[in-house]
């Protein structure tokens, strides 16, 4: 991986992801600096977590990816803002997932690849201010919110991405720190998880944080599912524990008995029934995409490039992929896209993985859709029917646009020397904390 490619100039193409992002970046300096997102066909600015308590998100999402890109003075524009204005002291009920991924990643990403100090410390605050859905809570399954002023904790009606999502943020702050808290706090959470299995070594997907019973029957490998198993992988990856590796082995191994399905040549994974193995639906969201990618990385390369094929067999037919489909039709019935970035991110994996071209071209023709149709006057829109023509766009461009799909069209056709290829580990949310090769 990372040498170029006699048939493609993808040096043109790399330089085009590089032109179109620092096109958006400025932008959102110009009219939305601040705000956790910018919205891309008016030039507003929008709230992510909290109404009227914006945290800079989009700037956080962006560190990484603009260092990557050798964008040094930008980097310099989004570090200054932060560190001159992020406080995380705000009386307001936080989502601990989504807080995680990409406030605590997205710091501990621009420490990572900056090597700048506060950057770390508020990493570490905003960390210790999710705490208390950990240790508040009477099963060790953290609740979905904390107010990061008082610390209430609310809402235990949660699920196992957002109860299993933390390993890699929270373990590399153990590293960094030396505070074993957070990684023993997040594979608590996880061991409880695994520990509830069925018979059948699957997972359904609602599970309630006070009592630890489940609260659905459906297991899915898409949302909110999905990161679970993800970082089951990445905390062995990252960290090299075994017994993650293990739970993930076992479970993987009963996805693949129980929840894979051919249908006209192609790998799916619909939903079943936990307990029974019955299918329950047979709609395939475009976040299950990621799933390819972790298939490729942990050893099951075959079944990995054939779910890959599966989502490119979508993307030929859409052009851009729609929120989900019914593969028995190949038909959808949630035509927005919202700029998910999962096709893309598991052709880097699988680039990564195997070195097969295959996956850089699949990335180009998804890049190059977005280019011709989410391009808006202040940056990139999601939008809201990919079948029609043109389609049309919707004034939101999500925060882990910043960090995601760019980045990995950039790491895919730059070759950058500031990746290391071998080497590396991203995060769910695109966050590097392995692999950062300082110049
Ligand atoms: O893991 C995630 N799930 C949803 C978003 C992308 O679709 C993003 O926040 C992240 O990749
Ligand atoms: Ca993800």
């Amino acid at each position: 991986p990372g040498t170029a490619s006699a048939s493609r100039d993808w040096e043109r193409v790399a330089e085009s992801v590089r032109r179109e992002y620092l096109w958006a970046w400025q932008h959102y300096v110009d009219r939305a600096l601040g705000a956790d997102h910018i919205k891309p066909v008016s030039g507003g600015r929008e709230d992510f977590f909290v109404p009227g308590h914006s945290v800079g998100l989009s700037a956080v999402e962006a560190v990484d990816t603009l260092w990557l890109m050798g964008a040094d003075d930008e980097v310099a524009q989004a570090v200054q803002w932060i560190e001159d204005n992020l406080s995380f002291d705000i009386d307001a009920p936080f989502q601990v997932f989504e807080t995680n991924i990409r406030m605590v990643g997205g710091l501990a990403a621009a420490y990572h690849c900056t090597g700048r100090p506060r950057l770390l410390e508020l990493a570490v605050d905003v960390a210790d201010r999710l705490l208390p859905a950990f240790t508040e809570s009477p099963t060790g399954l953290p609740y979905r919110y904390v107010n990061l002023a008082t610390g209430e904790v609310s809402r235990p009606d949660t699920n196992i991405v957002e109860v299993g999502t933390y390993i890699a943020e929270f373990g590399v702050l153990s590293e960094w720190t030396g505070d074993r808290r957070y990684y023993d706090l997040a594979k608590r959470a996880m061991r409880v998880v695994y520990d509830k299995r069925t018979e059948l070594g699957l997972l359904p997907h609602d599970i309630d944080a006070e009592t630890g019973e489940w609260r659905n029957r459906q297991a899915t490998v898409g949302p909110p599912g999905d990161s679970y198993y993800e970082y089951l992988w990445d905390g062995y990856a990252l960290f090299g524990d075994e017994e993650l590796r293990q739970w993930y082995d076992t479970l993987t191994d009963a996805i693949l008995a129980h929840q894979a399905e051919r249908h006209d040549g192609l790998l799916w994974f619909p939903q079943v029934d936990a307990f029974t193995g019955e299918v329950l639906s047979r709609e395939q969201s475009v976040l299950a995409a990621f799933y390819a990618g972790l298939l490729g990385e942990s050893g099951r390369v075959q079944e990995g490039r054939a779910y890959h094929d599966a989502f490119h067999a979508v993307q030929e037919e859409f052009g851009v992929i729609p929120n989900s489909v019914d593969y028995t039709t190949m038909t959808t019935s949630d035509p927005v896209n919202e700029l998910r970035p999962e096709f893309a991110d598991a052709a880097l994996a699988l680039w990564l993985a195997t070195g097969d071209e295959v996956f850089r071209e699949r990335a180009a023709v998804h890049y190059a859709n977005m280019l011709r149709t989410s391009k808006a006057p202040y940056g990139f829109a999601g939008l809201g029917d990919v079948t029609a023509e043109p389609p049309t766009q919707l004034d939101s461009c999500p925060g882990y646009w910043w960090s995601e799909q760019m980045k990995y069209y950039w790491l895919l056709f730059s070759g950058t020397p500031r990746f290391d290829y071998r080497d590396n580990y991203l995060t769910t949310e695109a966050n590097l904390l392995r692999g950062a090769r300082r110049p």
